[in-house]
Formats: structure tokens, C-alpha cells, sequence
């Protein structure tokens, strides 16, 4: 398969040296991380260790059978404008938040997939990715279903030695993850804490109190997420990640923009009724960013 993934940083690039193992991937990324791929491939190191060879470029490709989009959320609007001059047989998203899949189906042609990733990476410097923990991708229909090519999609990324699940039941998956992102990023990047110091205390019960107000949310929205499986999913997540430092802390921590706007901010905009705990939250953390910017 011929497999473009736009927004190779730290999980793109991951996800694309495992595929390039079996497929023609191309690398789009920014240099100067491109042009090291370009040059002297792809390193990666961590959980396995081996060297890659994808194309690298800075522009996306005029044809590709599969794009896997791997930009934080607020690129996810011009990456589908760029994407859609592309010659493209499906799309698929593997972002955190809410609202990518959409865009990209707004500006594309070809079938947007939903998709959802465990796998951990960050990218240490330009030609290398640390892959920091396994996981799994977890892809389907955006509306739910069965998707023919969403079974040629996953049979790739197994292919490849992906741990890769074909989902009928996208919508419920992407607002569990929601949830569980809801719970825990914000609430750890402006305590600074690991993502254990929810196990308990007052960090466990604003997770939890996150997790209900983004379940019913999703309830409202037609979506059956309860409130009990969404704060399960959040403590068990909690539990599994617990000396990890959320995607959000690295972010605040390091200066960076963050995806507050489809995490928390989207709950907040879509909810019919009051969402008090997402609401500060995303305050809070849009107050850190404005600080940021001045
Ligand atoms: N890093 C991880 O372990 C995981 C990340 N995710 C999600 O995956 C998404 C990506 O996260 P990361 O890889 O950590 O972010 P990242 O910032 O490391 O990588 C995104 C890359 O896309 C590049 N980019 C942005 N716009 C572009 C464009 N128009 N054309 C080409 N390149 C462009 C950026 O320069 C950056 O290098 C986020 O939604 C994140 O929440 C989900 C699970 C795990
Ligand atoms: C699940 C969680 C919170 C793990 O850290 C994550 O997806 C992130 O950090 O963005």
C-alpha cells in the first residue's frame, strides 16, 4: 500500500517507520526533522529499535492510497485543504479530540476513517522517534459501521506488526477517548502532575467529575457512553499510564500550543446543558495560553 502520513512529529513518525516495514510510506513533515528522514532515513528507538527508510518531504504527495493524518488538532483544517488536491483511495485521522474527521471529510472526496491510538512516541530530534509505549490503533467507519476499506486499512497497519482493531462502533470509541482525554490532560497539565496523581484525592474526583459531564454530553449527542464506563475508562487509563506525563503537560511545559480546543473546548461547545468542570478547565487552561502569548 502506498501510505502518505501528514504530520510526521512524534506519532506520525512512529507510525510511519512501523509501516514502512511493509508498505511505501512517505513521511510530511517540517525540516528539519524531514530532511535528516531524507537523508539518512528514520531512526527509532525505545520499545523497539530499528532504522526506516520512508520518503520525507515538506509537501504532501499528489497521490497515496492512504493519508494518516498525525497533526495536532489545530493543523487539522490546513492539512485538509492541502490534502485536498491529493489523489487519495481513503483518509485516516489518528488525532486526539473531537471535530478532525469531520474537517477532513468537509474538504475530501475520498472515505474519512476515525481513528484511535495508544501507541506513545516523541520525536527526540530530527531523523529519530523515541516509541515510548505500545498500544493500539483502533479504526473504523467515522459513523459507524462496517467499512470495506476500513478491513484493507487494518489488514495494512497488521501488515506492518501494528496491534490494529476494525471498530463498527467508531462514534462510542472516539467520545470514550474524549472522555478519558477530558479527565486527565488538562487536569495534569495545570496541576503538573503525572498522570497517576489522579489514582486518588481531589485530582481523582475532578477526573472523574470530567469524565460524567463529557459521558452525558455524549448521550446527548445520541452516543451510549455511560457515566460508570467513561470514569472506569478514565481510572484505568490512569492506572496504566501513571508515571506518563500527559501529551497536554508536555505541551504546557514546554511552551507549546495545546489541544485544549478539541478536548475540553469542543465538549464545552457541543453540550446542551451546563458542562461547569470542562468549562473551567478549558478557561484555565486558555488563560495559561494567552500568558503564553503575550
Ligand atoms: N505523541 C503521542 O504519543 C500520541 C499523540 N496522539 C495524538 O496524535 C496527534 C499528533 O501528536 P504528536 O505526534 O505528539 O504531535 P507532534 O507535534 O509531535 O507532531 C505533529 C507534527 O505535524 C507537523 N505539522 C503540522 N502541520 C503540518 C502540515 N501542514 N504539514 C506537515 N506537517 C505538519 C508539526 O510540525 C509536527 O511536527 C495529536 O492529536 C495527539 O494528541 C495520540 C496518541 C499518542
Ligand atoms: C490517554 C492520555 C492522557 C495518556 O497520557 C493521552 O492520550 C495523552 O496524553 O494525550
Amino acid at each position: 500500500m502506498d501510505i502518505a502520513v501528514v504530520g510526521a512529529g512524534s506519532l506520525g513518525s512512529l507510525l510511519g517507520g512501523l509501516l514502512a516495514r511493509e508498505h511505501d510510506v512517505t513521511l510530511v513533515g517540517r525540516d528539519p526533522h524531514m530532511e535528516r528522514v531524507a537523508s539518512d532515513g528514520l531512526r527509532v528507538r525505545g520499545v523497539e529499535q530499528f532504522h526506516s527508510e520512508p520518503a520525507g518531504r515538506t509537501d504532501v504527495p499528489a497521490s497515496a492510497d492512504l493519508a494518516v493524518v498525525a497533526v495536532k488538532s489545530d493543523d487539522t483544517a490546513a492539512v485538509a485543504e492541502q490534502l485536498a488536491d491529493c489523489d487519495l483511495e481513503v483518509c485516516l485521522s489518528v488525532q486526539n479530540g473531537m471535530g478532525n474527521e469531520e474537517i477532513l471529510a468537509d474538504a475530501l472526496s475520498c472515505p474519512v476513517l476515525a481513528g484511535t491510538c495508544t501507541y506513545g512516541a516523541r520525536l527526540e530530534e530530527p531523523g529519530t522517534v523515541a516509541f515510548t509505549g505500545r498500544g493500539e490503533v483502533v479504526l473504523g467507519a467515522r459513523e459507524g459501521g462496517e467499512s470495506a476499506v476500513g478491513q484493507r486499512v487494518g489488514a495494512a497497519f497488521t501488515e506492518a506488526g501494528i496491534d490494529a482493531t476494525v471498530a463498527t462502533d467508531m462514534p462510542r470509541r472516539l467520545w470514550a477517548k474524549l472522555a478519558v482525554n477530558t479527565a486527565i490532560n488538562a487536569t495534569t497539565a495545570l496541576a503538573r502532575v503525572e498522570n497517576g496523581a489522579l489514582a486518588d484525592g481531589p485530582g481523582a474526583d475532578l477526573a472523574a467529575d470530567a469524565a460524567r459531564e463529557t459521558a452525558r454530553v455524549a448521550r446527548e449527542q445520541g452516543v451510549d457512553l455511560t457515566d460508570e464506563r467513561a470514569v472506569a475508562l478514565t481510572r484505568q487509563v490512569v492506572r496504566d499510564t501513571a508515571a506518563n506525563r500527559s501529551s497536554m503537560l508536555e505541551d504546557v511545559a514546554a511552551g507549546r500550543p495545546t489541544e485544549i480546543d478539541a478536548i475540553n473546548g469542543y465538549v464545552v461547545r457541543v453540550a446542551e446543558e451546563p458542562v461547569p468542570v470542562n468549562e473551567t478547565l478549558t478557561r484555565l487552561v486558555r488563560t495559561w495560553a494567552a500568558g503564553r502569548d503575550e
